[in-house]
């Protein structure tokens, strides 16, 4: 159990946070002034790659190449670039108690961090259909996508089921682009949401029709109209087929999942004012330089 104090503090390592610690850098940030805390294993990276090229069979991108800032056309920022700046790379540890009042964060393994200025960049994390209690929701082989290791888990999977059958759940942007990764993958794709059309939110039906078309073409199955409601699996858990609410059943190798996210708010509750489930902030550029409660990515 370690005890470790800094002027700033940014929770999280995804793209907010590096994009903010090469502004900090900019603005002249002394060495052992700074420390990003953050769950995952690595530097912080382009989030996007990993509904992208990080799945594909050939021109695969793989890290160190899409570290922040690449994404906004700007530096590499690669793990020496921390440790040249004298910022500290906490990695791997997750902060599960923050108390505000006493401007400190307690780690799952029990070390404790203070600061003068917290920048939360704790982003959002996925909806799981476990979260609705969707039968059989928690088998293996049933994938959602937010972070390095959940891509390298789907890559893994892809390799094993080899010409399989997916079923993607959604029709948003996860939804079109893992269907689209997939699919070049020489998978076979299924995709289902309930609108009457994909990107609804976004796209007209016009526009819908066209990416539909083009999907089809490319040979996805899309079935509209229509949600999961079950999976099956088989004696080792694994997924095997889905559900639909209109009765259909779809065999299934591998399900991706993208129905939408929500901010991680979770460990601020009660002691920040929320707005709309996320963080209400007053704006960017003050809350980030003066006060240091900002940024969700
Ligand atoms: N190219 C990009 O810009 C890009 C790529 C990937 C992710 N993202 C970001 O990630 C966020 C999350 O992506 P997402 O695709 O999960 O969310 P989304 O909000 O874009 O789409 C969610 C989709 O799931 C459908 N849906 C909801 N409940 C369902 C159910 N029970 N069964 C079937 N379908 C259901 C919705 O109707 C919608 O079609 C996006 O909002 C976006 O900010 C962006
Ligand atoms: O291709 C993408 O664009 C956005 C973002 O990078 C620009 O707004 C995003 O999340 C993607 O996956």
């Amino acid at each position: 159990m370690a005890e470790k104090s800094f002027k700033y503090v940014i929770l999280g390592g995804g793209v907010a946070a590096g994009y903010a610690a090469r502004e900090f850098a900019k603005q002249g940030v002394q060495p052992d002034e700074l420390a990003i805390i953050s769950k995952e294993a690595v530097a912080p990276y382009e989030r996007p790659a990993l509904s992208k090229a990080y799945l594909f069979p050939e021109g695969t991108a793989r890290l160190p190449g899409f570290h922040v800032c690449v994404g906004g056309g700007g530096e590499r920022l690669l793990p020496e670039w921390y440790t040249e700046k004298g910022i500290s790379l906490i990695l791997s540890t997750e902060i599960t108690k923050a108390d505000l009042a006493s401007k400190t964060l307690h780690s799952a393994t029990g070390d404790i961090f203070k600061y003068q200025t917290l920048v939360i960049a704790t982003g959002s994390t996925v909806l799981r259909l476990t979260d609705f209690g969707v039968q059989g929701a928690e088998a293996k082989n049933i994938f959602y996508l937010r972070e390095i290791d959940d891509a390298d888990k789907l890559v893994e999977a892809i390799k094993e089921k080899k010409n399989g059958k997916a079923v993607v759940v959604g029709g948003g942007y996860i939804g079109l682009e893992l269907s689209a990764a997939l699919r070049i993958n020489n998978i076979d794709v299924t995709m289902v949401y309930p609108e009457p059309w994909c990107m609804p939110r976004l796209f007209t039906a016009g526009i819908a029709a066209f990416y539909e078309d083009y999907y089809a073409n490319k040979g996805v199955n899309i079935i509209k109209g229509t949600v999961a409601v079950g999976f099956g699996t088989n004696e080792i858990g694994e997924v095997t087929d889905v559900k639909l609410k209109d009765g259909r059943v779809l065999d299934a190798d591998i399900v991706v999942v993208g129905v939408g996210g929500k901010p991680l708010t979770s460990l601020f509750k009660g002691q920040v004012e929320e707005e709309k489930g996320g963080i209400k902030v007053r704006s960017f550029k003050l809350s980030f330089y003066h006060k240091g409660t900002l940024l969700s990515c």
